[in-house]
């Protein structure tokens, strides 16, 4: 299994690497935001661009990007404009979704780009050639916020993923049962034996799928995202108690 290292960051070996959201609508909540992030145990950050009101204009983005970039100085960034079909804020045409990302791309003020599956298979794979090209990591990803599909499936999108030239492949999806997390936590597990061959991220959603967000370790989940002030997505487990408890969970392993 291939690791991939950002900065002084390196998935896939060891205990999960934890990534932090931020979802601020306006450049002051922004700011506040990388600010307060300073003082968290983190390894990644995320920024929510879709949460961000002026989002549809690329010189606000980049601008507001460079002063977080000043803010987070040398901690990794993952820029990620999640749909609204994938349980995002907004939709636009996804033209400006991929003008978005390259811009991004370009700029040097990122190291990971989140790019989702179901964009289409000609343009993801030329983004991640983009990618590859300004040495931006690439996270694909798909996302089910009703359900979680049949094991086979989620080991398809993540196959596909690998197939699609993706850096890191990620899939969150949502339990309406205990068997769901466990579908879930097994598709990983299948994973991590039989097919991946860099690091993949998995999660089960909700209350009942936060033991997927810390038992990454023992399945082969190698990021998890956890909360500052505000979670992105249902189940996110504040930083600190998240650190503690994938630290006891890599001490007994
Ligand atoms: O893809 C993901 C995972 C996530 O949905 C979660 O469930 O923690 C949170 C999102 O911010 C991120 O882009």
């Amino acid at each position: 299994m291939k690791t991939v290292t950002i900065k002084n960051v390196t998935l896939g070996s060891g205990a999960p690497k934890i990534c932090v959201p931020m979802v601020g609508k306006t450049v002051a909540e922004l700011l506040e935001e990388a600010n307060n992030l300073l003082e968290l145990d983190l390894d990644i950050v995320e920024w929510r661009v879709d949460f961000f009101e002026e989002v549809e204009k690329l010189a606000e983005v980049k601008k507001i990007g460079v002063k977080i970039r000043e803010i987070l100085k040398e901690a990794p960034i993952l820029f990620t404009f999640r749909t609204k079909k994938e349980g995002g804020e907004r939709e636009v045409p996804s033209t400006y979704y991929f003008q978005l990302n390259e811009m991004m791309m370009e700029s040097g003020l990122v190291d990971l780009v989140d790019i989702e599956l179901f964009m289409g298979d000609a343009e993801v794979k030329a983004t991640v050639a983009k990618a590859q090209n300004h040495q931006v990591k690439v996270v694909m990803c798909n996302h089910d916020f009703d359900k979680t599909p049949p094991k086979e499936e989620i080991i398809n999108r993540l196959r596909k993923m690998q197939e699609l030239g993706a850096d890191i492949c990620k899939i969150a999806v949502m339990p309406t049962s205990t068997e769901d997390v466990l579908t879930l936590l097994s598709a990983t597990n299948t994973m991590k034996e039989k097919y991946a061959d860099r690091p993949i991220v998995t999660m089960s959603m909700g209350g009942m799928g936060v033991v997927s967000r810390i038992a990454g370790e023992t399945f082969g989940s190698a990021m998890t995202f956890g909360a500052a002030k505000q979670a992105s997505a249902p189940g996110q487990v504040p930083v600190a108690e998240l650190r503690s408890m994938l630290n006891v969970l890599h001490d007994s392993i």
